[in-house]
C-alpha cells in the first residue's frame, strides 16, 4: 500500500514511522528543516522508555514530489489546515484511494468530505500521543487504540486499512459510529487541553481538586450538548474517563499546551469553542467552555509580549 501523510509533525511523523515498516510511506509537510533532517539523517522516534529507532522515509515539502497513485492519505495537520491538506491529498490519490483523518476536534471529517466526497473519507480517533522534539525527531508520548469509521455507507471496505495498521503495530478497531468516536474524544480534549495550556502543566498535574472542579464543569457542559444531540458516548462516566486519560498520559504535555508554549495557533475553535457554538444553536449554556476559549484566544493574541 502507498500511504501519504499530509502534515508530518508530531503525529504524522509517528504514524508515518510505524506504517513505514509495512508500507511505502511519503511524508508531506511545509516545515523544511524537519523534511531535510528526515531525508538526510532519517526520522528518529524516541519511545517512552527512552529507547529510540531511526526510520528511512521519503519526506517532501512540495507535494508534487510525491508520485500519484496513493492508496491512503492520512491528514495530520492541525484542524485549521484540514481543507488545504485535503486539497493537497486529493490529486495524489489512486482511483480507489481514500483519505483518513485522525485529528482532534469537530468538523475535520466534514471539511474533507466536502473536498474529496463522503464515500472517499474515513475518520477516527487515536489514543497515541506524540511530541515533536526537533527537526527529524519525534517522541512517542502515549499508546492506545485507534478507532476508524467510514464517513458514509458507500465508502468501500476499510478492512485492508485496519490490517495494515495492525501489521504496523497500531491497534485498530473499525466502528460504524463516527459521532460516538468524535464526541468521545472531543469531551476528553475539552476537559484537558485548554486548562493544561492555561495553567501550563502536564496532564497528570491536572489531578488536583482545584483543577478537577474546572475540568468537571467543562466536561459536564459538553456532555449536555452531546445528550441534546442524541450522541451516544463511548463511556458511562465522562469525567471519570477524563481523569483516567490524565493518569494514562501523566507526563504528556497536551497538544494545546505545546501550541501555546511555541506561540502557535491552537485548535480551540474546534474543541471548547465548538461546544460553545453548538450550545448557542441549541439554547444550552456553556459558560466554562466559553471562559476557557476566551482565555486561550487572549493567550494566542499576546504571545509576543508574554512576561
Ligand atoms: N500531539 C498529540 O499527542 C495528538 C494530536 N492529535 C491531533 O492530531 C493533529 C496533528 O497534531 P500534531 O501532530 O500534534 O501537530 P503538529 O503541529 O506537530 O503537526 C502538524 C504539521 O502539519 C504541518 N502543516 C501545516 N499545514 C500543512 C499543509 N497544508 N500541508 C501539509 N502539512 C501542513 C505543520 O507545519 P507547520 O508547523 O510549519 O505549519 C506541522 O508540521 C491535530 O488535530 C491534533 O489535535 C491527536 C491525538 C494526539
Ligand atoms: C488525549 C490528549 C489530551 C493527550 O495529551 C490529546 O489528545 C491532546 O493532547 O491533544
Amino acid at each position: 500500500m502507498r500511504i501519504a501523510i499530509v502534515g508530518a509533525g508530531a503525529m504524522g511523523s509517528l504514524f508515518g514511522s510505524m506504517l513505514s515498516m509495512v508500507s511505502d510511506v511519503y511524508l508531506i509537510d511545509p516545515y523544511e528543516d524537519h523534511v531535510n533532517a528526515i531525508n538526510e539523517k532519517g526520522l528518529i522516534v524516541e519511545q517512552e522508555d527512552k529507547t529510540s529507532a531511526k526510520f528511512r522515509i521519503f519526506a517532501a515539502s512540495d507535494p508534487f514530489q510525491v508520485k500519484q497513485g496513493i492508496d491512503l492519505a492520512i491528514i495530520f495537520t492541525k484542524s485549521y489546515m484540514t481543507a488545504q491538506a485535503a486539497k493537497t491529498a486529493l490529486p495524489l490519490l489512486s482511483e480507489k484511494g481514500l483519505i483518513l483523518t485522525l485529528q482532534n476536534g469537530l468538523g475535520n471529517m466534514e471539511l474533507i468530505a466536502d473536498i474529496a466526497g463522503k464515500q472517499r473519507t474515513i475518520a477516527g480517533v487515536t489514543s497515541h500521543g506524540g511530541t515533536l522534539a526537533g527537526p527529524g525527531h519525534v517522541r512517542h508520548a502515549g499508546k492506545g487504540p485507534t478507532y476508524i469509521a467510514p464517513a458514509s455507507s458507500n465508502t468501500p471496505s476499510i478492512n485492508h486499512i485496519k490490517d495494515i495498521f495492525q501489521a504496523a503495530g497500531i491497534e485498530t478497531i473499525i466502528s460504524q459510529n463516527l459521532d460516538t468516536l468524535i464526541w468521545g474524544k472531543l469531551i476528553i480534549n475539552a476537559g484537558i487541553n485548554a486548562l493544561a495550556a492555561i495553567i501550563r502543566v502536564p496532564n497528570g498535574t491536572l489531578l488536583t481538586p482545584e483543577s478537577e472542579k474546572i475540568m468537571e464543569q467543562a466536561v459536564n457542559e459538553a456532555v449536555n450538548i452531546a445528550n441534546a444531540l442524541n450522541i451516544e458516548l463511548p463511556y458511562d462516566k465522562p469525567f471519570e474517563q477524563v481523569k483516567e486519560v490524565c493518569k494514562k498520559t501523566f507526563a504528556n504535555k497536551a497538544s494545546m499546551l505545546q501550541d501555546i508554549l511555541r506561540g502557535a495557533r491552537t485548535e480551540i475553535d474546534v474543541i471548547n469553542q465548538a461546544i460553545v457554538k453548538k450550545g448557542r444553536e441549541l439554547g444550552i449554556d456553556t459558560p466554562c467552555n466559553a471562559f476557557l476559549s476566551d482565555i486561550i484566544k487572549a493567550l494566542e493574541a499576546t504571545w509576543e509580549n508574554r512576561i
